[in-house]
């Protein structure tokens, strides 16, 4: 909660001035009662309407400036609100972009929506609500508490009555409603995350017939919520009919003690007119409190979930005194005995892996589904940091360099393509947006992407939808192809990405990509033996080892996995060339 309520230091100059304001505003809340009972007493009951008139001029005037101050107050307070959820939610999604998998991992996806939007809804509200109130409720109530002492002292027990069953049914109230708050908010992660698998997933229901089964699924959640909401809103609605009922109570006992008072002469009419308004302040102000005491528990809920992303050690740091890497860089990669296990998972899923990959050549790593193929080239790209051993680019430590550094030397081709919504320009400029039309149309030939580019009306400026949804499984992959070739790295990495072509084009790109970067190091992740037998060296992974190193030739003759999977997949023909 402390760091969050940090942000409120960069608008101390506006929260002074509201400081001023609600001063203003209690004190000429506080002085009506007064004056109305000086325009009963002496104006009033003696029908002397020049006091009348001058009483209530000064009323009018008050009431004027607490107006204006209320009206400042609320500005103020909404702008502060605001200023302080939109700076949360910039620093918020800042943390977020640097995270690592294995926080994305650790936190989930949906939970990082839900912290990033309604947790911070909640702090702004929170906001809005505490400037108004925290300074005003004390003053109203300990003002009102004076004045109410100074009018009448004989009567201060209705107040202290009425503020002890007030304070005793709020007090109840919150303890019933304290343990949802928190909740409530991991309802929402859940609801977020069923949302979010069904809409993702909508292919796969629709082609399952599982809209039944998804839609139970969301009720539930969505039930669980709104019981859970039900229960909380409840409580806190319980709340107004019984401050009525507190505050009309009192007002009928002020009367009731009071016109026997005024009868007696014991206090004027006017003095118990007065005494009832500080009651009904005193209680107001009670009230506020108490709303404040409500709002502050889930506002705390809500503070902590904000704070664990903004403070979450990251788990890929950069170095303290990063080092930079040498002008007659070379991009050799080398593993040195790398040893790797997911923060979450069970046990090792990389075992003292070591090679080297030199510049111009491509390495290809093959193995059955799970082996860690995917796993050892996020290595490369910092995506998690090994647990043992190390990875070294050019003779340094990857860990010694900045993550930009380091990640701007990559070409990275993910296994699943992703396309942003924009152009077909847009996402091939997405690393490198100084790019001219000719490194564009180069990268899209070598990706076999620029024929269906041409064959689009509108070309280059073609409309992508979110996540390239309009353009099929082969395309996608040849402009994710595209726009990593665009960054003209020194090292490509190709995370199983020519799977959606078919085998002449995947043949015909992987000669033009020969072509075309004689000088960088290519890692090609791949299931088909096809696509790599003609790579300078093979890494055969088994569950993690790395059973199998050398030229297509090489494993066919001395790795025994190596060639099941090549028997598995080339005919007779193809496994005697
Ligand atoms: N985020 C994760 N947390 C825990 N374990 C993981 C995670 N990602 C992958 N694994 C596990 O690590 C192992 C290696 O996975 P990896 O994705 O590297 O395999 P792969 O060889 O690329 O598989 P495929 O060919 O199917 O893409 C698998 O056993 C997998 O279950």
């Amino acid at each position: 909660m402390i760091k969050v309520l940090s942000y409120l230091r960069t608008h101390s100059v506006s929260l002074f001035f509201v400081l001023i304001l609600l001063v203003i505003q209690a004190t000429t809340d506080l002085s009506l009662p007064d004056y109305m009972s000086d325009v009963v007493n002496t104006g009033v009951m003696s029908g002397n309407s020049s006091v009348i008139y001058e009483i209530g001029g000064k009323m009018l005037l008050i009431t004027l400036v607490g107006a204006i101050s209320s009206v400042l107050i609320g500005y103020n307070a909404a702008r502060i609100g605001a200023d302080v959820a939109k700076e949360l939610r910039r620093d918020v999604f800042h943390k977020i972009q640097y995270f690592s998998n294995g926080e994305f991992d650790k936190f989930t996806t949906s939970s990082l929506i839900t912290r990033s939007t309604n947790d911070i809804i909640q702090i702004q509200t929170f906001l809005i609500m505490s400037i108004r109130l925290v300074l005003y409720a004390p003053i109203l109530g300990i003002g009102g508490i004076v004045k109410a002492l100074e009018n009448s002292p004989s009567m201060s027990w209705i107040i202290a009555v009425s503020v002890i069953v007030l304070l005793g049914a709020i007090l109840l109230i919150i303890t019933a409603a304290l343990p949802k708050f928190r909740m409530v908010q991991k309802l929402l992660d859940r609801l977020n995350l069923v949302a979010r698998e069904t809409l993702d997933g909508m292919l796969v229901v629709r082609a399952f017939n599982t809209q039944e089964f998804e839609e139970e699924r969301f009720d539930k959640a969505s039930k669980d919520l709104l019981s859970v909401n039900l229960f909380v809103n409840r409580s806190m609605a319980a709340l107004m009919p019984l401050m009525m009922l507190v505050m009309n109570l009192t007002t009928v006992a002020i009367v009731w003690v009071g016109a026997k008072q005024v009868s007696s002469f014991q206090i004027d009419i006017g003095t118990m007119m007065a005494y009832m308004q500080y009651a009904l302040q005193i209680i107001m102000a009670f009230l506020m409190l108490a709303m404040m005491f409500v709002l502050i528990p889930r506002s705390v809920i809500s503070a902590n979930r904000i704070e664990e992303v903004l403070v979450e050690a990251e788990y890929i740091a950069d170095p303290k005194s990063p080092e930079v890497f040498d002008e007659d860089f070379e991009p050799v990669v080398a593993f040195h005995q790398v040893e790797f296990k997911y923060p979450e998972g069970d046990g090792n899923v990389l075992h003292g892996i070591d090679f080297v990959a030199y510049p111009g050549q491509t390495t290809a790593i093959i193995g059955a589904t799970g082996s860690g193929k995917s796993t050892l080239v996020n290595l490369i790209m910092r995506f998690y940091d090994v647990t043992e051993g190390s990875i070294s680019i050019h003779n340094k430590d990857i860990r010694c360099i900045t993550k930009k550094i380091l990640r701007d030397k990559i070409g990275y081709v993910p296994q699943k393509s992703l396309l942003f919504s924009g152009t077909i320009e847009s996402n091939l400029k997405y690393a490198n947006k100084e790019a001219t039309s000719e490194m564009l149309d180069e990268a899209a030939a070598i990706a076999q992407a620029k024929e269906f580019i041409q064959t689009k009306e509108e070309g280059y400026q073609s409309e992508i939808a979110q996540g390239g949804n309009n353009v099929s499984g082969g395309q996608k992959q040849r402009l994710s192809i595209a726009r990593a070739l665009v960054k003209n790295a020194p090292i490509y990495i190709f995370d199983d990405s020519f799977s959606a072509l078919d085998l002449k084009t995947d043949r015909k790109l992987r000669k033009a990509l020969e072509k075309n970067t004689k000088t960088s190091t290519i890692f090609i992740v791949a299931q088909r033996i096809s696509s790599i037998r003609h790579a300078d060296q093979i890494l055969v992974l088994d569950n993690g080892y790395l059973v199998g190193i050398g030229t297509h030739e090489e494993l066919m003759y001395g790795c025994e996995v190596y060639r099941e999977i090549a028997k598995s997949q080339l005919s007779e023909e193809e496994l005697a060339i």
